[in-house]
């Protein structure tokens, strides 16, 4: 006769025994190790359901409030913790770059749905060194002459554009950075109506909400990865995506080895890429992705930040008088009557407010709210914690951005910051202060955390910021931004991730007739380039 008594007794001991284990474990962990303090979560899960989605920013400047320059929180498995000042940010990401510098497991939205392949998310090691190291012979400052020629095509295209379709300028700002990337990478431009573009959007979005922390309960409860395929209820989602993202870099692929058949390519990085010796040894998909994580990592970034640059000008007139009273000096300035030209690289030096306000575009609002993770790939210690290795860290950036001890007014679009550096609170000698604002204006990675940390640093943070710059000049010279009166921007608030539609209201004039007439000279040859 069938008897209860064993059932049940598994059914009380089963979960004595789980609370019992997690009691020890902690109780080892905590005898070896000591994390900065954090908000008090629950058992297994942790802090997962206070974090939100997404825009986590605030949510996370709150707890750094709370908690001072260092927190820990715990996603499930993952243990994240937070640098909330610039000071913890250099000591550990920058000078123990070489031990912060892995990403952590992402079953899903690695494995799963790049085929271990994007790179920006692979773990330090061999295979993310031999992509880097291809990065960064395309995207290194040396190559900057080879990018100044599309930057400045795409960006007459661009003011073209703003002039003769104002309400669609955020799908011109998708056309000119991804443009630029895809002429560099693939020689080819890119027009605003091309599929495949809308599809790389989709792609890097669909991408990005997957890296968000607890996004899939796999890439945070490990112990998931290990059930039965047929049990794996994410696998083909898992699989869909990774197709779809292929299908995509497949297209540039077979498209550039038609041109290249037909005598129809110019020179150009992929073509180089695909007769280097070493290139067939990463495999097929791998050198897909590396060609498609320059288009996917090069568009998105320039676009949200010159989508910020415009929110600012809308928002706060005052910088924008001075900027423009800096361009009009330079290349002309039509209430004197005087020839416009557009501004060019070549002014770079005569245009340093410009140069101010484009670094105060990167800090402002940054998108990457909470930074993106830096994984520990040993044990460590740091004013007096000991850290396992395995451990999460993330310089934050929407809280350093914005706060009142790293930098004066935060909440404020102010280039002056930059150019005067006893705004900043440095007390320097004349020569000190002019060596200061050089390094500021000219370094990209001066003064901020939007292009992240050490060895993980953006690959392409020089063609980011001359993107943005060349965009930023040209644009201000020749248009006004105006909010508008009945729906004012929230500039804590800008989904700048959007790509289907404006991600905020904005009325585009042209500033008069004679920047009128240059657009529509100099823009009109633009749009109608080919090669
Ligand atoms: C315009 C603004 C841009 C911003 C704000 C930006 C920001 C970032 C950030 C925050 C990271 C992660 C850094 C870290 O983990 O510490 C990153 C990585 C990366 N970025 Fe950018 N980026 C920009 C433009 C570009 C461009 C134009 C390219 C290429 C054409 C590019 C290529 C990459 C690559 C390949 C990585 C992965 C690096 C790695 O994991 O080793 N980025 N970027």
């Amino acid at each position: 006769m069938f008897s209860p008594g064993p059932l049940l007794t598994c059914a009380f001991a089963a979960p004595l025994i789980l609370i019992l284990a997690k009691l020890w474990q902690n109780y080892q962990f905590n005898r070896k190790y000591k994390l900065p303090p954090g908000p008090p979560g629950v058992p297994y899960f942790g802090n997962l359901f206070q974090m939100p989605p997404f825009h986590q920013g605030p949510w996370a400047k709150k707890l750094a409030d709370q908690y001072g320059e260092m927190f820990t929180v715990k996603i499930a498995d993952n243990t994240w913790v937070f640098l909330n000042s610039s000071r913890t940010v250099n000591d550990l990401l920058e000078k123990r770059s070489a031990i912060y510098s892995s990403r952590p497991r992402f079953p899903f939205a690695s494995s799963l749905m790049s085929g271990d392949c994007r790179m920006v998310i692979q773990p330090y090691g061999a295979q993310w060194r031999s992509i880097r190291k291809i990065m960064h012979a395309i995207l290194n400052i040396k190559n900057a002459p080879t990018f100044a020629p599309f930057q400045d095509l795409e960006s007459k295209h661009l003011i073209h554009d703003y002039l003769t379709r104002p309400t669609e300028w955020y799908k011109a700002n998708q056309r000119f950075a991804n443009s630029v990337i895809m002429s560099v990478t693939f020689g080819k431009r890119m027009h605003a109506d091309d599929k495949n573009v809308d599809l790389l959007f989709e792609t890097s979005r669909e991408f990005i909400a997957a890296i968000q922390p607890a996004a899939h309960l796999v890439d945070t409860f490990y112990v998931l990865d290990y059930l039965p395929g047929p049990f794996k209820w994410w696998k083909n989602e898992g699989k869909k995506a990774f197709q779809k993202v292929r299908g995509v870099y497949t297209t540039e692929g077979d498209d550039l080895k038609r041109r290249i058949k037909e005598g129809r390519c110019p020179p150009c990085f992929a073509t180089k890429f695909l007769e280097a010796p070493d290139t067939p040894k990463l495999g097929e998909t791998q050198t897909l992705f590396a060609l498609g994580s320059l288009m996917e990592a090069g568009s998105d970034t320039s676009r949200m930040t010159i989508s910020h640059f415009i929110a600012a000008a809308a928002h706060d007139h005052r910088w924008v008088k001075t900027a423009q009273a800096e361009l009009d000096a330079v290349c002309g300035d039509f209430r004197k009557g005087e020839e416009l030209r557009l501004p060019g690289f070549e002014d770079r030096p005569n245009l340093k407010y410009m140069s101010a306000a484009v670094k105060e575009a990167f800090r402002w609002r940054p998108f990457a709210e909470i930074g993106v993770p830096h994984m520990l790939t040993q044990d460590d210690t740091y004013e007096g914690y000991r850290f396992p290795a395995g451990t999460i860290f993330t310089w934050n950036n929407w809280t350093i951005a914005l706060s009142e001890k790293e930098y004066k007014d935060p909440l404020r679009f102010w280039p002056e910051r930059w150019l005067n550096p006893e705004i900043q609170g440095f007390s320097a000698t004349e020569e000190e202060g002019e060596e200061w604002q050089r390094k500021m204006v000219e370094d990209p990675l001066s003064g901020h955390w939007s292009f992240g940390a050490g060895r993980r640093v953006c690959a392409g943070y020089h063609v980011g910021d001359t993107n943005v710059w060349i965009a930023a000049v040209r644009m201000l010279y020749c248009f006004d931004f105006e909010e508008n009166p009945e729906e004012k921007i929230d500039t804590m608030n800008i989904p700048a991730g959007e790509f289907r539609w404006a991600p905020f209201d904005v009325k585009i004039r042209i500033r008069s007739e004679k920047h009128r007439e240059l657009v529509e000279r100099v823009g009109g040859a633009a749009v109608n380039a080919e090669y």
